[in-house]
């Protein structure tokens, strides 16, 4: 190409997600701040459609502000975020969830005075016509091991079940986008792998593009595609596993010497 022709743009486009991509996800020069400090600074992501992504860093590193950040929660100080083709950086929240991008919290929050068939209804109504109401509950319920606990109110249900249903009604959605934040924190070792089964089939079966928070690094072997370290805001590494677990820098910042 001729460079020497002004009127040839030479840089890439900028969103190179969308129908012609792999790509599902991409932050550009994302930055937040909060007053003098800089929880995410200058991040690049890209994530690819159907990918298991999880984020790690040290206590403070940025990880919940950068999710906060690709729901709406919170508003970047400059930067930009392109998903699925189009730069969504000024949506609120709910037009975000309208196109695809679903949220798992920390905190389970499903509505503890409703039952397990009224948590589900609540994500349904927003994508299923009422007469298809019942077989797609009966589906996630299936799905997500619920089937027995329909009529349970949420708020008796265990920790574990309560994590299941909540990621239940965040697939409802039908998104092409899943953000979780620490999904297993608090679980037992059978709950922990039941969420990882969960989480792998929604990336390999359905292609559904996860964002995982997780300090549990024995859990992010199990079920990361990729990972990303987080320091300070800033991407620190970017790589399989394996790269990640044996980088002694990394395991200097966050991994501690003895593992
Ligand atoms: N609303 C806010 N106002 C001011 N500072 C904030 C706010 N939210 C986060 N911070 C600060 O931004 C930095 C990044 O916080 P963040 O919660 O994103 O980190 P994290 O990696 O998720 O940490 P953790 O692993 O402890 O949950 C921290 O120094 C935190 O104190």
């Amino acid at each position: 190409m001729a460079t020497s022709d002004p009127t040839v743009k030479t840089a890439p486009a900028v969103d190179e997600t969308g129908p012609d991509s792999s790509r599902i996800l991409q932050t550009r020069g994302l930055r937040k701040a909060f007053g003098g400090l800089t929880a995410t600074d200058d991040v690049d992501f890209a994530l690819e459609a159907g990918e298991l992504r999880c984020l790690i860093g040290p206590n403070g590193a940025g990880k919940s502000t950068f999710l906060d950040l690709l729901t709406g929660r919170l508003e970047p100080t400059a930067g930009k975020i392109y998903y699925d083709g189009a730069d969504i950086t000024g949506l609120p929240s709910h037009e975000r969830v309208d196109r695809g991008i679903s949220m798992k919290f920390q905190v389970p929050s499903v509505y503890e005075g409703l039952t397990v068939a009224g948590n589900l209804r609540i994500p349904l109504q927003r994508v299923v016509e009422p007469d298809a109401f019942d077989a797609r509950t009966r589906e996630i319920l299936e799905r997500f091991d619920l089937l027995a606990e329909r009529e349970t109110v949420a708020g008796e249900l265990s920790h574990g079940q309560q994590q299941r249903l909540e990621i239940g009604m965040a697939m409802a959605m039908e998104p092409n986008l899943l953000l979780l934040d620490e999904p297993v924190a608090g679980l037992s070792v059978e709950e922990t792998a039941d969420i990882a089964d969960l989480l792998r089939e929604i990336a390999d079966d359905d292609g559904v593009a996860v964002i995982v928070i997780e300090h549990d690094i024995d859990f992010v072997e199990t079920i990361a595609d990729r990972v990303t370290v987080l320091d300070g805001g800033s991407i620190f590494r970017e790589g399989s596993i394996e790269e990640i677990r044996t980088d002694p820098e990394v395991k200097r910042i966050y991994l501690g010497e003895d593992r």
